[in-house]
């Protein structure tokens, strides 16, 4: 499902409109339809509290007012700003209503108790005050407003976007109204996915309002949401006919003598998610207890000096590099004097897909250049304290703009970079973004960054050895971490252990190939 931006959002409205011939009000009709088919699926009775501002957010509340009062719904009416901004559209709207002979109600100084009243009286109140058109914090009279919807007892439905929430950057004004369904139009904003604003979201509902599919060429459409329907299709085929070599070599260079656990995690992980075969290299110092935890991996006794992998000790991966199909590098590794040119060396001789994670992320944040040596895909997992040090700043930073970094160091050093999160971005080579949305507080637990480099091994070996891109791959692996770290939450949010996760990688996979009811279906082009 394509993801876009205000502008994008403004220019396929326009596009619908003047080349396609689609009337505005149609537009705004079927994206008050598809609200009322939402709120009858989930507030089939009940009073229903329709606050409707200026612009066209607020025509579509007047639509979704019409329509419920049409079915004789208890529908109550409140219009916000002043009269001379009213957009055409929503004036179109407020003289349809006048035609109809639905009142409407006018908010003025002295109406604040009257609405209170009705806000909480109401079953579900539709906040169609502001949507994409919003600029900065909030002018009066809307602070009012959200103040009263704080303590309101019945539910909210948000249209387009929560007001308050910057639908470009996810910025949340002082006053935002928490939603407990936002209905979308054609395609998602990324204000939708990004902190804080995500969380104002609740259910995100996306529904078609006849946006043509042509629309998704004429503005170059790339930037995705992930999903269930179109990554089904991804999953690698598990033959009859086949063996081990069918299902790819991966090879994990993890470990430190402080650090035995990371390798097991990102092997089990590895192995689980389908490769066929892992081989775990380990300094020797670390293989005995490694070694003890875990039997399924090939295993490799890495030269060792002070408990972690040794420098110059290349020749003997030099060797045997050809009988892998993908290298990770990077979960308890630990860092040293000397680890960038050590890493440098593996850069410059590997060719297949290689992962970095981790430590191997700090060492790689020495000396950056050393990207520019690859001779394969290179694919970065870092988490936003990780990608801070890649970029020269603070994880604050990197959260206040996690699709611009993303995209323009993918870009830039022409890697893969999965900036992990609540909502996991990845950024290709070739400046598109896609971004994963099942993740879970679950995974906020040391291992699960392990588990994950283990389940892109697994995932990216079994591309290689079929022949197939692995930018697939890379989404399917950050995918099912999700998915099985929220089956894993389903027991307990708070006592999930990285482990768990590799237990749930197999269900996980399972409930991919279960078809969905999701409402995040009903757009064009997916
Ligand atoms: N394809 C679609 O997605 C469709 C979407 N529709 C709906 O249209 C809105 C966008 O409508 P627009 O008129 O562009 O903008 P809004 O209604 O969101 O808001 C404009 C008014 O809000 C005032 N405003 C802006 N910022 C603030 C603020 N911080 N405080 C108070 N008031 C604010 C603004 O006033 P200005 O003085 O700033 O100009 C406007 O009065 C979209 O979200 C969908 O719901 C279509 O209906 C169908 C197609
Ligand atoms: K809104």
């Amino acid at each position: 499902m394509y993801v876009v931006s205000t502008q994008q959002m403004r220019d396929i409205d326009r596009f619908t409109i003047e080349q396609i011939g689609i009337p505005s009000l149609v537009l705004m009709e079927n994206a008050g339809v598809a609200v009322v088919r939402e709120i009858e699926k989930r507030w089939s009775t009940g009073a229903v509290v329709v606050l409707a501002g200026p612009g066209n957010n607020g025509g579509d509340g007047l639509v979704i007012a019409r329509h419920l009062l049409n079915k004789r719904r208890d529908v109550k009416v409140w219009i916000f700003g002043e009269e001379k901004k009213r957009s055409d559209d929503c004036k179109r709207q407020l003289e349809i209503m006048q035609n109809c002979g639905y009142a409407v109600n006018v908010w003025t100084q002295k109406s604040e108790e009257a609405v209170q009243t009705d806000i909480k009286q109401a079953t579900v109140i539709v906040d169609a005050l502001l949507g994409t058109g919003t600029k900065g914090e909030l002018r009066p009279p809307y602070p009012f407003i959200l103040e009263k919807l704080k303590d309101c007892p019945g539910e909210v439905l948000a249209v387009d976007i929560p007001t308050g929430v910057n639908s470009d950057t996810g910025e949340a004004a002082q006053y935002t109204v928490q939603a407990n369904v936002t209905v979308t139009f054609a395609f998602p904003k990324w204000g939708h996915f990004l902190y804080p604003g995500a969380d104002y979201i609740g259910e995100l509902v996306v529904s078609d309002i006849s946006i043509p599919l042509r629309a998704i060429d004429e503005f170059l459409l790339r930037d995705m949401v992930l999903t269930k329907e179109q990554l089904r299709k991804e999953l690698p085929e598990r033959r009859a006919f086949s063996h081990k070599g069918t299902y790819g070599h991966a090879l994990i260079l993890a470990g430190s003598k402080e650090m035995t656990g990371a390798p097991v995690l990102s092997a089990s992980a590895g192995l689980r998610t389908g490769c066929g075969l892992l081989t775990l290299a380990v300094p020797e110092s670390a293989f005995p207890i490694v070694a003890s935890k875990i039997n399924e991996p090939v295993f490799w006794e890495w030269p060792a000096e002070e408990g972690r992998f040794a420098c110059g000790s290349h020749t003997l991966l030099r060797q045997r590099i050809a009988s892998f199909d993908v290298v990770a590098i990077g979960p308890g590794l630990s860092t040293w004097k000397g680890g960038n040119n050590w890493l440098r060396e593996i850069i410059n001789m590997v060719d297949v897909p290689l992962i970095l994670d981790a430590d191997a992320l700090n060492l790689l944040s020495e000396n950056l250049s050393i990207l520019h040596e690859k001779k394969g895909q290179i694919v970065l997992t870092p988490h936003p304290g990780e990608m801070g040090r890649l970029c020269g700043c603070s994880a604050v930073e990197i959260e206040r703009d996690r699709v611009g970094y993303a995209r323009s160091f993918a870009q830039d050093y022409e890697v893969y970079v999965v900036l992990k999160g609540t909502y996991t971005l990845i950024a290709t080579p070739n400046g598109k973004v896609f971004i994963n949305t099942t993740g879970t507080a679950a995974l906020a637990k040391g291992g699960t960054g392990d588990v994950l480099t283990g389940m892109l091994a697994g995932m990216l070996a079994q591309k290689v050895a079929q022949d197939e891109t692995i930018e697939a791959g890379i989404q399917l692996a950050v995918y099912l971490h999700g998915i099985a770290g929220r089956i894993c939450s389903e027991k307990s949010i708070h006592a999930t252990l990285a482990g768990d996760i590799i237990d749930n990688i197999g269900p996980a996979i399972k409930s991919l190939l279960v078809a969905s009811s999701s409402p995040v279906t009903d757009f064009p082009g997916n």
